[in-house]
């Protein structure tokens, strides 16, 4: 058989290919452009990141235990990553130190696109995204694009529990609780991250405990004063701001992130993309990102 067809024909059939063939022309929520844009933004992994640090002073606790957050975030469009780190007695504090830095820097180089990488910890988890402050990247290859901190219930001086019952898995000499108290080392801090401006938002909760509340308050300080010599975030030039939040104790301050009217709804300012998420208290897919150590 033979078919003879008009070169008109043949554009009108290859126009319709073209269309057949252009999956984007297709869609039905959003139009072609916007989703292709959309697409691409989720190709290149262009999310910001919020790296959580689970507490449970160094020697409890873990990463599975500790996704509470991730559903109202992933909603707004935030990448979580839960950190698992050595907890003692198997990891020493140097050695959870390191691991936090390197699963920084795991998720720098595995998502270069990011839009910012914020560190969040709770209370021991705190004292490991504070340590980050003071982090020479230059050994790890590549500087994380830290835009903020979220310091919640935290401790930075390690000394005064080297003398309690928290100590006694830990093994922690004075030497040792001195060289991982970042409230010790803020005059040495070796580079800040690239973002000058990335704040560091420390927050305690009312019902912590008088120490608690110190220990938050001196390394937050704005200024120095004869009562507390040392240097502060503030008085070191971060972008810091401190926030007691009312009526919730060392625990409900985590779990309430959870919750669809967070209590840190009343942080103002909110440097973080995760007050965004928070209000909007949409529940997503829970898709949490996981990794272990044998992968960085
Ligand atoms: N043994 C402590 C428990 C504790 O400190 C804690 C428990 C869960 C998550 C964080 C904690 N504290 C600091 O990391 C207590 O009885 O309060």
């Amino acid at each position: 058989m033979i078919l003879l067809i008009s070169a008109s024909q043949v554009s009108r059939i290859t126009g319709e290919l073209e269309k057949q063939y252009t999956p984007s022309k297709w869609t039905v929520r959003l139009g072609a452009e916007e989703t292709l844009k959309t697409f691409s933004q989720i190709g290149s992994q262009a999310w910001p990141f919020l790296v959580f640090v689970h507490g449970g002073y160094w020697q409890y606790g873990s990463k599975d235990e500790s996704a509470f957050m991730v559903n109202p975030l992933t909603a707004q469009g935030v990448a979580v990553v839960v950190v698992a780190y050595d907890i003692a007695p198997k990891g020493t504090l140097d050695q959870m130190v390191d691991q936090v830095a390197r699963s920084t820097v795991f998720v720098q180089k595995r998502y270069p696109c990011n839009e910012g990488i914020y560190l969040c910890g709770h209370s021991a988890g705190a004292h490991l995204a504070a340590m980050m402050l003071l982090t020479n990247w230059t050994k790890h290859g590549v500087t994380p694009n830290l835009r903020g901190f979220l310091l919640i219930s935290g401790i930075y001086d390690l000394e005064p529990i080297v003398s309690t019952s928290v100590n006694a898995p830990l093994h922690m000499t004075l030497e040792g609780a001195r060289r991982n108290s970042p409230q010790w080392h803020l005059e040495a801090a070796p580079v800040k991250p690239a973002d000058p401006a990335c704040p560091v938002l420390v927050i305690v909760g009312q019902h912590d405990s008088p120490e608690f509340h110190r220990q938050s308050r001196e390394f937050y300080q704005r200024h120095a004063s004869s009562h507390f010599p040392a240097q502060t975030l503030c008085t070191r030039g971060w972008k810091a701001s401190f926030e007691e939040l009312h009526d919730v104790d060392h625990f409900e301050i985590i779990w309430n992130l959870t919750q669809e009217d967070d209590v840190l709804n009343q942080v103002e300012p909110w440097p973080f993309p995760l007050v965004a998420a928070i209000h909007s208290g949409q529940h997503g897919p829970f898709s949490p990102i996981e990794f272990e150590e044998g992968s960085f």
